[in-house]
């Protein structure tokens, strides 16, 4: 059966892979009460289209930190492609440069980094790739790593502010999912040596006393745009507004990391009143629908990032796989727009949805 829908790349997903590693990639911590969340709070909230606007050509287009994306959908950093799919990183990579967008690419990789621009560029020369970095407690390796990824051309650093510890995940500990012998090797997480090559991989660290005092050292250590990821509270937006960041991602880690924190879209209005427009706000969490989209960029997102979805194509299809998400997501985000009478991202406006998310949680 062809795939029409995201939700049909999940099932052939799930029926591809090996249990343990489907209960990685669709799990998160504790009772999985944020995983749901992330997905069933777009149904809550209402679209009310207007018509008679003569939206017959739709611009999708939007700039983010002076790359300008075919579209208001990035791929968000997901770890160990190659457990999907042969094609891997380099497969993902590929689809989305090709579809004229934007990768984070993760920490936790299994390509090495310089393979992964290298792969997406031979896509699309433009193509723009954005580094996540979990800061390493060890500053002059997690230097090193900035420095391997400003090289391998990334343009941006996304550093993951919720994990200062990692999440709880009771599906792979049930399954012994991490304690599988030599399975992956994160690629960009190899120890520098003095010959300039990279040795033995490390594994990756958390920084459990992660804090504003960090991002200062950031600055010392790289020129590139610093992106937090994992924002949730207006309070942090504000505070990393004021301490110079050049974007934010709004996200609960897909719910792998605290559980019960609200789905991204009912905790966006407030983080986009407190950032008023002063920096771009990417959301990531539970996007699934080209509706989804536009009920994020109606609450004030520039763009939307994917985490799991990428995942679905590649083990359902690898390359063409994501090709065809993107490209799904893409063709159901220009219908929607044109059913509200929206011929650009940037007339997509709170008018059109209801009711506002705090609205309906306050009335939980
Ligand atoms: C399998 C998997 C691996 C992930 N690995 C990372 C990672 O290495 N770094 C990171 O910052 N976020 C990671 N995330 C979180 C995603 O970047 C993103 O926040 C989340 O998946 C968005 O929710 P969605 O899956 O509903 O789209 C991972 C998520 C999944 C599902
Ligand atoms: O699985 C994850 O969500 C994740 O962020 C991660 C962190 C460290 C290593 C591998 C994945």
């Amino acid at each position: 059966m062809t795939p029409l829908a995201l939700r049909d790349f999940e099932a052939e997903a799930r029926r591809r892979l090996d249990p343990a590693i489907w209960d990685y990639y669709a799990g998160g911590a504790d009772d999985e009460v944020t995983v749901r969340a992330n997905t069933s709070a777009y149904a809550r909230i209402g679209l009310v289209p207007r018509v008679l606007r003569g939206a017959f050509h739709r611009q999708l287009a939007v700039d983010v930190l002076g790359h300008r994306l075919s579209m208001p959908i990035l791929a968000a950093p997901t770890a160990f492609h190659l457990l999907a799919h042969p094609d891997g990183e380099k497969g993902s990579a590929r689809a989305v440069a090709a579809a004229g967008s934007l990768s984070i690419i993760s920490m936790a990789a299994t390509t090495a980094v310089e393979e992964i621009t290298a792969a997406g560029r031979s896509a699309n020369p433009d193509a723009a790739f954005w580094f996540q970095l979990y800061l390493q407690p060890d500053l002059a390796y997690s230097q090193a790593v900035i420095e391997r990824a400003e090289a391998a051309g990334c343009s941006a650093l996304v550093v993951t502010v919720d994990s200062p510890v990692y999440g709880n995940r009771e599906r792979d500990r049930r399954n012994g999912f991490l304690d599988l012998p030599g399975l992956l090797v994160a690629e960009n997480t190899r120890e520098p040596l003095p010959t300039g090559e990279w040795g033995n991989p490390r594994s990756i660290g958390f920084t459990g006393d992660l804090s504003w005092d960090h991002l200062a050292w950031l600055r010392t250590a790289t020129s590139l745009p610093v992106v937090l990821k994992g924002i949730t509270h207006p309070e942090d937006a504000r505070l990393a507004v004021e301490n110079g960041v050049a974007a934010i991602v709004v996200s609960n880690h897909g719910g792998r990391q605290l559980d019960t924190v609200p789905a991204t879209i009912d905790l966006l209005p407030a983080i986009a009143e407190a950032v008023d427009g002063r920096v771009p706000v990417v959301l990531d969490g539970g996007i699934r629908r080209g509706t989804d989209v536009l009920k994020a960029l109606a609450f004030g997102a520039t763009a939307v990032a994917l985490g799991r979805p990428i995942i679905w194509g590649l083990a359902a299809g690898g390359e063409q796989g994501v090709g065809d998400v993107l490209s799904i997501l893409r063709t159901e985000l220009d219908r929607a727009m044109a059913l509200c009478g929206c011929s650009s991202v940037l007339e997509v406006s709170r008018e059109l949805v209801r009711p506002a998310p705090e609205e309906s949680w306050s009335r939980l």
